[in-house]
């Protein structure tokens, strides 16, 4: 099966794509912030996120109030906590301690999409990639769960940094002509092995395995071009879950 994604158009004021913004507990960028916020159909925050809404929009607050935010609520601050909740936003407390705040917020996302009957094309989450290593790993194990629990593809942004996990079992096309693409990006086997077939890329896979201590594509960019040529879909072909992960260019 073919799916075709272009993973930066969610970032484009002119992006078609249908979003849902998290935002997590990491700093918030103004340039990507306000541009998702704008087009996004429900918005969330998973705990201490709300604390870098909170701080981002001073001053404007009630101009940018959250559908939800929901966590254990360890990281929320007394403050941010009783202003969202005077302002009626609903604050969700989800205190299993088996799974990440992200993890639970993202499966209340899925609940909410259904009882509104909304068309979502992307779940967008910013923070994720930054900060605690742990949380890191644990981002990307996020992915994993909720691949199981929906087909909405679900990309994760911070700073300059894109991921998503991949599909088994499919040829995926990416769009990278956007403008917004940087110079690198990479196929991380995160799952255990994956046998990769791509196209588009500067170091192309042709049915090869992806594993830890074999091979992992990092520091790869896409295939070089004469002057006028568009830069064609990168495709890639796995048997296993892969991250797709990608630079966002700098200002
Ligand atoms: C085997 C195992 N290791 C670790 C944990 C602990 N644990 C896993 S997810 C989770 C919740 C983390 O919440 P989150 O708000 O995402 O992160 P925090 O900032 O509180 O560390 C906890 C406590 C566990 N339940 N099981
Ligand atoms: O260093 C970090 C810390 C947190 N996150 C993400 O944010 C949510 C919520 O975090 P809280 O600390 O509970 O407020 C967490 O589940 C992580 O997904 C992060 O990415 N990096």
């Amino acid at each position: 099966m073919d799916e075709e994604f272009t993973p930066l158009d969610c970032l484009l004021s002119t992006g078609t794509q249908k979003i849902c913004l998290v935002i997590l507990n990491q700093p918030l960028e103004p340039r990507f912030f306000h541009v998702l916020w704008n087009k996004a159909v429900i918005r969330a925050c998973a705990d201490g996120g709300a604390n870098h809404l909170y701080q981002l929009t001073e001053g404007r607050w009630e101009s940018f109030l959250p559908d939800y935010i929901s966590g254990d609520f360890d990281s929320i601050t007394p403050e941010v906590k009783n202003f969202y909740s005077e302002k009626k936003c609903r604050l969700i407390e989800t205190a299993d301690q088996d799974l990440t705040d992200f993890t639970k917020c993202l499966a209340l996302m899925l609940d909410e999409i259904k009882t509104r009957q909304v068309q979502v094309d992307t779940i967008v989450t910013l923070g994720g990639l930054g900060g605690r290593f742990d949380q890191t790993m644990a981002t990307v194990e996020t992915l994993f769960h909720i691949q199981k629990m929906s087909e909405i593809p679900v990309v994760v942004i911070q700073d300059s940094s894109l991921a998503c996990l991949l599909r088994e079992g499919r040829k995926h096309q990416l769009y990278v002509n956007t403008g917004l693409e940087g110079e690198w990006c990479g196929l991380i086997p995160m799952g255990g092995s994956c046998l990769t077939s791509t196209s588009g890329l500067r170091w192309n896979l042709d049915n090869q395995e992806l594993g830890f201590g074999k091979l992992v594509s990092t520091s790869n960019t896409y295939e070089e071009l004469d002057a006028k040529e568009e830069r064609k879909p990168v495709t890639i072909s796995t048997d296993r879950p892969l991250l797709w992960t990608m630079g966002i260019k700098t200002e």
